[in-house]
């Protein structure tokens, strides 16, 4: 489903060209897990950046193939790179990144509001209404659906980011360290959900983590070192 072919990245610093990602290749299916390691500056976000086609790479191909079609990554206009984020992709991130004016429930109903793919004429509300239910129960946080992120605690926040980077129901989730602002005991718990919550809703998910724990809840692990990924 998701293939990344030889890709090459390098960025050059004061006048120095540095290869950050060295004819790199993976693929996984949807509904599959996989993590990635590596040390600071290793280039793990670059590599998630590429795949949220927030930047390109030097040369390569990066494809998404979904029952609905086939996106060249590669190959899109910053208006295609957009809609591809709408439709396919949800972000977590290490901050929560939640609205702190709206509600819990607003936060995870958003991104079913700004998908192109049109929810509203495929879904009824009433669909919208239970799938969000369904995931903030899934991530027990439907308790406080109608509080403000800043009156949960980070566990909580992140928990509720995750049913909002899966609310529009993307074939990849992305998550960039999601539990790197969490303590042991809710890195663990946030760590179990987002993978079982992934798997239940057939999303593939790519996370990047400094913890090895976190990283033996999936399925593919690899470890980026010297510009290349090593199966772990
Ligand atoms: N836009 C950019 N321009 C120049 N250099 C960049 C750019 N983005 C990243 N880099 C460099 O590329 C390298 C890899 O960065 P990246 O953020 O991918 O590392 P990382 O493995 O995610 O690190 P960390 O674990 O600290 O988040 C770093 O040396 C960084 O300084």
């Amino acid at each position: 489903m998701i293939n990344i072919e030889n890709i090459s990245k390098s960025y050059t610093d004061a006048g120095e060209k540095r290869l950050i990602l060295d004819k790199l290749s993976l693929s996984f299916e949807r509904g599959e897990s996989l993590s990635i390691q590596g040390a600071s500056g290793s280039g793990k976000s670059t590599l998630l950046h590429l795949l949220a086609a927030l930047d390109k790479p030097d040369s390569g191909k990066i494809t998404l193939s979904t029952s609905s079609g086939f996106e060249d990554l590669v190959s899109f206009t910053e208006a295609q790179a957009d809609e591809y984020r709408k439709r396919q992709v949800g972000l977590i991130f290490q901050k929560f990144n939640l609205i702190d004016c709206i509600s819990v429930w607003e936060n995870v109903k958003l991104p079913i509001q700004i998908s192109a793919l049109n929810r509203a004429s495929q879904n009824s509300p009433d669909n919208t209404d239970l799938l969000i239910k369904e995931l903030l129960i899934s991530l027990d946080v439907y308790k406080h659906r109608d509080k403000l992120p800043h009156q949960l605690s980070g566990g909580e926040q992140q928990r509720v980011a995750i049913a909002r980077g899966l609310a529009h129901k993307p074939p990849l989730l992305l998550a960039d360290e999601p539990t790197g602002n969490l303590d042991s005991k809710n890195s663990d718990i946030v760590s179990q959900l987002l993978v079982e919550t992934c798997k239940a809703q057939n999303t593939a998910l790519l996370m990047v983590t400094h913890s090895e724990k976190v990283a033996q809840l999936t399925e593919q692990q690899w470890y980026l070192e010297n510009a290349v990924l090593r199966s772990i």
